[in-house]
């Protein structure tokens, strides 16, 4: 049997990694967060005192990054020099900038030859592997035999980050919210096209489905997609 490789994009609280790694839990794949490679650059470089508008000495940074990620769904380790960063990379202050790591060409060069590697090698070790973030279905893996991308309004996506990060989508919390997702989106999206489904991608709306219902919806966009495929 082919290793399955399925893709999937989308804009900031779309829930990409929460019914990526569902999803790859329901089908035994292994799990591929290319946004903590961006974030784990970020870490690193404000670790090392690293001004992040150089763009070259980020590019090196990214060459140089003593990266670990784990591919289990279950647990998606992500380490430095096997220290676990798994809590480091989601803080909000990386989440504020690592957009100037995500908009560096040389850095999204480096990081896609290392994501279709790893890519490769996940599929390979698990029979299957899902890979998420917001180029994957066009630039990395554009030959993926799953490509989706997963949106939701904004509205929506606002209240889904409000209530992780402060527990609440009141007014208030949505307004603390508004730069990891509205500002985010924007900046990222002069780099990548994950707001609108290129060929061949099937779109995804979760806007009013719940988590379980964005999961089922999605395993059964990939048992259909595989079906159709054999
Ligand atoms: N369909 C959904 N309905 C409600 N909440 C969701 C849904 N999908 C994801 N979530 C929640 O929204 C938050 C953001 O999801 P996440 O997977 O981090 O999105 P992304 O990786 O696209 O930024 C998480 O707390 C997640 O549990
Ligand atoms: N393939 C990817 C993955 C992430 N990025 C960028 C976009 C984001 O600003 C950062 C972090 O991505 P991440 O998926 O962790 O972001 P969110 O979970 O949506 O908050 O990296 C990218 O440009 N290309």
């Amino acid at each position: 049997m082919q290793p399955v490789v399925v893709a999937i994009d989308g804009p900031s609280g779309s829930g990409k990694s929460s019914v990526s790694r569902a999803v790859a839990r329901h089908f035994g794949y292994g799990y591929l967060d290319t946004g903590a490679m961006y974030r784990a650059v970020t870490v690193y470089c404000l670790r090392q005192g690293i001004d992040l508008s150089d763009a070259d000495a980020v590019v090196a940074a990214a060459e140089e990054l003593p990266l670990g990620l784990g591919a289990d769904p279950d647990d998606p380790a992500v380490t430095l020099d096997e220290e676990d960063i798994a809590a480091a990379i989601r803080t909000s202050e990386v989440s504020a900038v690592v957009s100037a790591v995500a908009t560096n060409l040389g850095v999204r060069a480096v990081l896609q030859d290392a994501q279709r590697e790893l890519i490769d090698a996940i599929a390979e070790d698990w029979g299957g592997v899902v890979a998420e973030g917001r180029d994957i279905t066009t630039v990395v893996a554009p030959d993926a035999d799953v490509r989706v991308l997963l949106t939701a309004s904004e509205e929506a996506r606002l209240a889904r980050r409000s209530t992780e990060l402060h527990g609440s989508a009141d007014e208030a919390a949505v307004a603390a919210t508004h730069d990891q997702i509205v500002r985010r989106d924007r900046d990222d999206s002069t780099v990548s096209q994950f707001t609108e489904a290129a060929d061949g991608v099937v779109l995804l709306d979760t806007s009013a489905l719940d988590f379980d219902g964005s999961v089922g919806a999605l395993v059964e966009i990939v048992t259909a997609t595989l079906a159709r495929a054999s």
